[in-house]
């Protein structure tokens, strides 16, 4: 019987490589000879597996560069304006462009400097220089010259000029074969309707992309149930077709967790256990000569071991550079804490607000997909630090080119539907700006700026004491930072409810007395001020109101909350609860601006956001359809501080 493998191993990252690099050298993977010839005609973006020598020169003629006449030189040696010379027929020939040059001639005069005479001889008033207008014989390439070298990724124009010398076929790299198998009983194709406990079956898809990418020629294996004989088979099949395996999920400790035991039934387990985070639970393995790389089941951890493994062992087969964008120096905008001994991978957000590339670590989940759909870079703390610290600098590999990192501005603060909506209005203009927004509440909006990590936060805070919205809190928490506050729009804020109201809730009363689940928005969030100003003027303490301690961060999660039944309420703007057909009890109209730094105001960036809401009329109506909003004041400056 295939028995559960409960121990994971922590093999340090180096140890690991190590390891794994002389097994893959042992198994000859790196020595695979992986050519084979196909026509120039269909060879573009292949890779050269040999150096590729023109068989003819070219041109294979000396050819005409214009239309004229072909002569000899010397015959012209006396012609000047004032006496002409007269080349009877014999002396000159006509030719066209391209056209080979006949024997005995060794010059070309353009037709426009030739005078034909009747009697068919040519009158010419200037001398030529020998070759003049002529294309030599391999002027461009002599045959047994190099047209490129190995390893070279054959471009459009590369075709031309093997064409040109009469190459039609090449030896090329053969992209190395790997297929994708994803297990687990959970997994359904993505146009099935999930049962609770069924997942989507989407990491196959992102790996083979990233296989593809790095220069295989990738496939994707059909999901294997959790059962040993079904792994085995498949794997077994697998490892005998294809010069790489990855295998994902059931890589660690459950009870349907088959990975691991299999691999080393059939094969041998070089490594079970990294001291890396994510993908600590990573297989490295071998069947009959053929890699095999067991991936965690967490896309994230999977995606981000794959980098760590298997990029460098294409990257090797194929001797190429697969670092696609670089890496770049930044400024931590907040501490990581790192356990020691572990190298750690972290997602990264980057802005440029003012001189400094800031870097603020984005979503921690392995399973939060977006993180690396948002993520900008990442950065990695080896296993002999204990974290880094805010303000230090950090390299950071980059996951998107320089110039998309550049054209982003950074937002920073309390989540409003709007800024979805302008996101991607931005997007679609050109050039493009990309907004990078970090939801973490009114509050942190104007830290961020504070510490000038944001070009601009939006605000929704209202101050008790006078019934004013952001402006006292701007005076007392950034009284020297020169700035516009402009508003961004009114939107109602309510309790939203399941879809029908089931339980007939008309406000925080009725979640008392009946003892109804509440979810919160966290400290700091506007909403949240909002949630306990209404609780305490009804005189409702927060021990009252059941799951008051149970925090999300937008809008959305509470919705979605509220949406799948784990809360019977929560409070947020009417946008959110109409997005997931919820229902909705208005309970106030609240203000949301936008903080703006006077040292921003003139970024294009910034402006561009300007134009966006107060002059696209479009753009409003679009707001308008999500539901609770209120645009009197779209625009408009509402306080400025010098
Ligand atoms: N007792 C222990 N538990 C866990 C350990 C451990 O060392 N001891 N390691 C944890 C870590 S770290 C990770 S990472 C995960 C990896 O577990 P598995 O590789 O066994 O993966 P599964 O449990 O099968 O799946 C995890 C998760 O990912 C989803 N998944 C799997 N395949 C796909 C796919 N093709 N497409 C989309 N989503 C997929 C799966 O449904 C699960 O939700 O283990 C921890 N536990
Ligand atoms: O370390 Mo696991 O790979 O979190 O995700």
């Amino acid at each position: 019987m295939t028995m559960r493998n409960i121990y994971v191993k922590n093999t340090p990252l180096a140890e690991a490589r190590k390891k794994w690099h002389s097994a893959l050298s042992a198994c000859g993977f790196y020595t695979k000879v992986l050519t084979e010839t196909v026509s120039v005609d269909d060879c573009l973006g292949r890779i050269t597996a040999e150096p590729i020598f023109a068989h003819r020169s070219s041109p294979a003629h000396n050819a005409s560069a214009m239309d004229g006449i072909s002569v000899n030189f010397a015959d012209l040696a006396a012609a000047s304006e004032a006496s002409p010379v007269i080349l009877p027929p014999e002396k000159f020939q006509q030719v066209n462009t391209g056209n080979a040059i006949p024997e005995g001639f060794n010059a070309v005069v353009m037709i426009e400097d030739v005078h034909f005479l009747d009697n068919g001889g040519a009158q010419l008033h200037m001398p030529a220089t020998p070759w003049q207008h002529i294309r030599t014989i391999g002027e461009d390439i002599v045959a047994t010259e190099l047209i490129l070298p190995e390893g070279h990724r054959i471009r459009p124009i590369d075709q031309g000029a093997m064409l040109a010398t009469g190459v039609t076929t090449i030896p090329v790299q053969r992209k190395p074969k790997a297929t994708v198998i994803p297990t687990g009983s959970e997994l359904i194709q993505p146009d099935a309707a999930p049962k609770p406990g069924e997942i989507i079956e989407f990491n196959s898809r992102i790996l083979a992309g990233y296989l593809q990418d790095w220069g295989a020629d990738a496939h994707r294996h059909k999901p294997v149930q959790d059962d040993p004989d079904l792994l085995r088979a498949a794997l077994k099949k697998a490892a005998a077709e294809n010069d790489l395996v990855v295998l994902n999920a059931g890589a660690s400790a459950g009870t349907r967790d088959y990975s691991a035991s299999v691999l080393a039934e059939i094969g041998d387990v070089i490594v079970h256990g990294v001291a890396i985070k994510p993908g600590k639970p990573v297989i490295l393995a071998i069947i009959d000569n053929t890699p095999v790389v067991g991936l965690p089941g967490y896309p994230v951890s999977a995606v981000l071991t794959m980098r760590i493994f298997v990029k460098e062992m294409l990257a090797k087969l194929l001797n190429h550079d697969l670092d696609q964008h670089g890496h770049i120096e930044a400024t931590m905008s907040r501490p990581v804490h790192s356990a020691m001994g572990v190298d750690e991978f972290v997602r990264i957000t980057l802005g440029r607000v003012g001189q400094t590339l800031m870097a603020t670590p984005a979503g921690k989940g392995a399973g939060a997909v977006m993180s690396l759909v948002r993520g900008d870079g990442l950065l990695t703390i080896p296993a002999g630090n204990e974290g880094v610290g805010a303000g230090e600098k950090v390299s950071i590999e980059l996951l998107r080119p320089k110039a998309e990192v550049d054209a982003t501005l950074v937002f920073i603060g309390s989540h409003d539907n709007i800024l979805d909506l302008m996101a991607n209005q931005l997007h679609r203009e050109k050039p493009f700006t990309r907004i990078s927004s970090a939801h973490v509440g009114s509050m942190g909006g104007i830290m961020a700026i504070r510490r000038n990590e944001a070009h601009m936060a939006g605000c929704h805070l209202l101050d008790e004491a006078t019934g004013e919205y952001n402006i006292p809190f701007i005076k007392r928490l950034l009284p020297n930072v020169p700035l516009q506050l402009i508003n961004l729009c009114y939107r109602e804020q309510g309790l939203m409810l399941a879809k029908g109201n089931p339980h007939n809730i008309s406000g925080f009363s009725d979640m008392v007395n009946r003892n109804l689940m509440f979810i919160n928005r966290q400290g700091g969030a506007g909403t949240r001020l909002l949630t306990d100003k209404v609780m305490g003027d009804l005189g409702i303490p927060p021990e009252q109101l059941a799951g008051y301690d149970h925090e999300e961060y937008t809008h959305m999660s509470v919705a979605a909350a509220v949406a799948s039944g784990s809360a019977d309420a929560g409070m947020g703007i009417r946008a959110a609860a109409m997005a997931l057909g919820l229902d909705f009890v208005p309970v106030t109209e609240e203000r949301y601006d936008l903080i703006i730094p006077a040292l921003f105001i003139k970024d294009p960036k910034v402006i561009k956001v300007l134009e966006l809401i107060r002059t696209n009329t479009m753009f409003h109506q679009k707001i308008l359809a999500l539901g609770g909003y209120d645009l009197r004041d779209i625009g408009q400056i509402m306080y400025q501080q010098n």
